[in-house]
């Protein structure tokens, strides 16, 4: 098989607020690949996600789009560049309607540019067809995550972003969320996701990386992270007795 090309590369990045959070993250991010970003709570997960995006202050490190870096970029830049972001919690605009918000989500583009991008996204998700008329704060927990993710969508980021789509949501909702993220790369997109539901996020990841209080603990093929002890005993409620072979 043809080794596939770094898309996103971070080299020792530090990244966090008014101190860094999260320290020394390395990591090589191939094209069309889903990644899993896992840990505790407060162990770093959103604010390197951010920092991705240029949403955080970067202390040191670089971080390579297409081999270019884009540490210092804005990020409107990152944008133009081909990276999304769906944050946390609901982040869409709950008093307009579906067709607006896409319009929204579609408002760096020319006219024709908005329609092109709005039939994709409609298309990839085609609940959202039906539902152009509803105030978006109306929709189920799902749909909106799904409406989120459409808007991110339009502008056609090759990289996209997503902090914990399954956060509050059902367990089939949560299903029916990470079936679009693994769509998603069958049209050919990366995707990193930090994630609480950690079972259901690596089970249709390519490649995870595990923070604890800030740095890397972990970092594999989602299956064999799945298969390991600590993880099981740390993440998946398994008894230290019987993880450990
Ligand atoms: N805007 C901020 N300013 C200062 N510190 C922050 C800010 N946002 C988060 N932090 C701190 O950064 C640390 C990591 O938080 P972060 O939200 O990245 O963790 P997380 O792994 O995503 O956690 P969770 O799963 O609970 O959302 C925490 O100690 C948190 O208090």
């Amino acid at each position: 098989m043809p080794e596939k090309k770094v898309i996103l590369e971070l080299q020792d990045m530090c990244v966090g607020y008014s101190e860094p959070i999260v320290r020394n993250v390395s990591l090589k991010v191939e094209e069309n690949t889903i990644w899993s970003l896992i840990g505790g709570n407060g162990a770093g997960k959103s604010t390197l996600l951010k920092s991705l995006f240029g949403l955080t202050r970067c202390f040191s490190g670089t971080l390579l789009l297409d081999g270019a870096p884009i540490q210092n970029l804005s990020p409107a830049e990152r944008v133009r560049k081909g990276m999304g972001i769906v944050p946390q919690g609901r982040c869409n605009f709950p008093l307009m309607s579906v067709r607006e918000n896409l319009e929204m989500g579609a408002y760096t583009l020319s006219h024709s540019e908005a329609k092109r991008a709005m039939e994709r996204v409609l298309q990839m998700f085609p609940v959202l067809r039906q539902k152009l008329g509803e105030s978006a704060g109306n929709l189920s927990g799902g749909e909106q995550q799904i409406l989120e993710t459409a808007m991110a969508l339009e502008t056609g980021p090759r990289v996209l972003l997503l902090d914990e789509p399954s956060l509050g949501l059902s367990p089939k909702m949560q299903q029916e969320v990470f079936e679009n993220v693994e769509s998603l790369r069958g049209e050919g997109l990366t995707v990193i996701m930090a994630e609480q539901n950690i079972l259901g996020s690596l089970m249709i990841s390519d490649r995870a990386f595990v923070l604890d209080l800030g740095t890397k603990l972990m970092e594999g093929a989602a299956r064999e992270v799945l298969e390991d002890p600590k993880i099981k005993v740390a993440f998946l409620g398994a008894d230290p007795e019987e993880a450990v072979e």
